[in-house]
């Protein structure tokens, strides 16, 4: 197998079916195992890998294992498996918090292992990943592996003091994207219009706007102003929300994201 997969639940699908979709690897490359039966169906079922019961046989099996169980699992799932992984075989840690030398201290032996933050919108093709490796991943290693991860989405490779804020800024923000699309909704349906529609205009301005950023490469300020006619409708929305403490609050939470993934 090419790629193995230790836990299969909402993280690992959304990359499996990228992977896939984009051809990086067959279905037949890759094998799952999981905890909970009906997730192992389910990838069966719907993405056509390889599953298993036993997360040793997947680490056996796998030239490039995931480790894509909760963080708090992590210990468990890897002195488990640590006996039949090898100095050729590569980890891929999803875990936030969970440092190369915490994972390495654990195996307790020389292992590659590469840490990644990847994101939920894989499942679409538009995931980014952040990723750092150890000492005993060489760049070829690393480049393939960014290549499997690329079937998802983007990946930029950071040092690995910034990895508990790609967390905050990625792994995590598809939730408060979505929390911002539900509202803007809401405020929609509250005026009248049908839900269908209200998500429909939030997430696509939501989704053009990111557009605009990554294509203009203008100052999301600049893009802003753009919006704000003088005396017109935006420039009453930009008061109250600075008044109501709209950056602030982005900007506590994501503090509190990234500091709760340095404790994990
Ligand atoms: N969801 C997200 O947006 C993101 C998640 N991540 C990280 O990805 C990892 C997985 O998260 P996510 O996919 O959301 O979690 P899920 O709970 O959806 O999937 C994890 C799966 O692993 C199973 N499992 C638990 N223990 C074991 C075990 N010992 N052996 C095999 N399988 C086991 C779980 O079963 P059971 O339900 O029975 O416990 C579950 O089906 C986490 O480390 C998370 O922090 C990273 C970035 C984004
Ligand atoms: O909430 C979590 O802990 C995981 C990590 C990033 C996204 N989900």
């Amino acid at each position: 197998m090419k790629l193995g997969f230790i836990g299969c639940g909402n993280m690992a699908s959304a990359m499996i079916g990228g992977i896939i979709r984009n051809e990086i690897f067959s279905a037949d490359e890759i094998i799952a195992s999981d905890a909970f039966a009906p997730s192992l169906e389910s990838a069966k079922n719907k993405l056509g890998i390889h599953t298993t019961g036993s997360n040793k046989e997947v680490a056996r099996k796998s030239e490039v294992i995931v480790l894509s169980v909760k963080p708090q699992y992590y210990e468990t799932v890897i002195k488990e498996i640590a006996d039949v992984v090898d100095e050729k075989r590569i980890i891929v840690t999803i875990a936030p918090g969970k440092t190369l030398e915490w994972i390495g201290n654990m195996f307790g032996k020389a292992v590659k292992v590469v840490r990644t933050m990847p994101n939920t919108p894989a499942l679409v093709g538009e995931g980014i990943t952040g990723v750092c490796q150890n000492v005993l991943v060489n760049d070829a290693e690393l480049e393939y592996v960014c290549g499997i991860l690329r079937g998802f989405g983007k990946a930029e490779v950071v040092p690995e003091s910034l990895m508990d804020v790609v967390t905050s800024v990625s792994g995590s923000s598809p939730a408060y994207v979505f929390m911002f699309i539900e509202a803007m909704a809401d405020a929609a349906v509250a005026d009248g219009m049908p839900r269908d529609k209200a998500y429909k205009f939030a997430a696509q301005a939501v989704y053009g706007s990111a557009k605009m950023v990554m294509e203009t490469g203008m100052h999301p300020g600049a893009l802003k102003d753009m919006v704000c006619s003088p005396g017109g409708t935006t420039i009453e929305a930009v008061r109250v929300l600075e008044k109501e403490g709209f950056r602030s609050s982005v900007i506590e939470a994501m503090k509190a994201c990234t500091n709760k993934a340095r404790g994990l």
